[in-house]
């Protein structure tokens, strides 16, 4: 696994984020060092699509990158712990095209019956139909806020009824003290993985115009708003967070 010394030396003009080659070279080890329980995300989110999977539908994972979540998705529902997977299709899709290349290559080094197809495409354009699960990990909080309700209403109309969204996010707190406290807390947990302060503040300073987290209440309200009458938050650690959310079974 290649490190990430990205923002180790000093930028002369920093600019915006972006998931170039870059990024794609060292994702894996950034990922991790940077998201509080990101390898237990994964894996849980392998477990809950195990328990939702149904025969003949798609498995969207939308902002993939390298494919972690499809693959670990791909494993669990192949495995013991489900026999519903005659005819599923898992559909992985981003728009950067050097995180695209990458995940192909990735994914065909791993036999399986269960097929991943990775597509370069803009979330917000493509088609979602006969969804068991939708993944979108780490990835809304890129997308423009005013494009967030459209897009969680869109993954809602494709999902089967029983189907489940899981949201993975960074998120804010309207309570400024905890705000403060959680965000502190992420940046000792990076800077315990061994980030200095100049990578910390170099990649803070990029990201700030590009990742805009939303509080809890708002992704809430949005769920409730997108149609989905079963959510829950299953996850967080300091300012990370996952939830789900289930459509009706008996929605038509
Ligand atoms: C933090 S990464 C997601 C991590 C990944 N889901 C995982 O579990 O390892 C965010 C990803 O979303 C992708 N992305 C951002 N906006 C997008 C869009 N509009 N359409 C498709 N992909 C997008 C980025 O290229 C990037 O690879
Ligand atoms: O919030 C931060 O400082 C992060 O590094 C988070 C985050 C993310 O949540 O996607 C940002 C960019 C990289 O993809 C890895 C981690």
């Amino acid at each position: 696994m290649n490190k990430d010394t990205l923002f180790s030396v000093p930028i002369d003009q920093l600019g915006d984020w972006t998931f170039d080659e870059k990024v794609a070279d060292v994702f894996p080890d950034m990922i991790k060092r940077s998201v509080p329980g990101y390898s237990n995300i994964i894996t849980m989110i392998g477990m809950l699509a195990a328990r939702t999977v149904t025969k003949e539908s798609n498995i969207y994972d939308l902002g993939c990158s390298l494919g972690e979540a499809s693959l670990a998705i791909r494993q669990a529902i192949s495995g013991h712990f489900s026999t519903q997977t005659d005819g599923v299709r898992i559909i992985a899709v981003d728009n950067s095209k050097a995180m695209v290349d990458k995940c192909q290559q990735r994914v065909r080094g791993y036999l399986s019956n269960v097929e991943i197809d990775v597509l370069e495409a803009d979330i917000n354009h493509i088609e979602i139909t006969n969804a068991s699960v939708v993944v979108l990990n780490l990835t809304l909080q890129f997308i423009q806020p005013q494009l967030r309700l459209a897009l969680i209403k869109k993954i809602y109309a494709g999902l089967i009824p029983g189907g489940v969204l899981i949201l993975s996010e960074k998120i804010r707190f309207e309570d400024p003290l905890l705000d403060e406290l959680l965000f502190n807390m992420h940046h000792d947990f990076k800077r315990a993985n061994g980030y200095s302060e100049l990578e910390i503040s170099q990649k803070r300073s990029m990201l700030d115009n590009v990742m805009i987290p939303d509080s809890l209440f708002t992704h809430e309200n949005r769920f409730k708003e997108a149609g989905f009458s079963h959510y829950t938050q299953w996850f967080q650690c300091f300012n990370f967070s996952s939830f789900i959310a289930f459509k009706d079974r008996e929605t038509a």
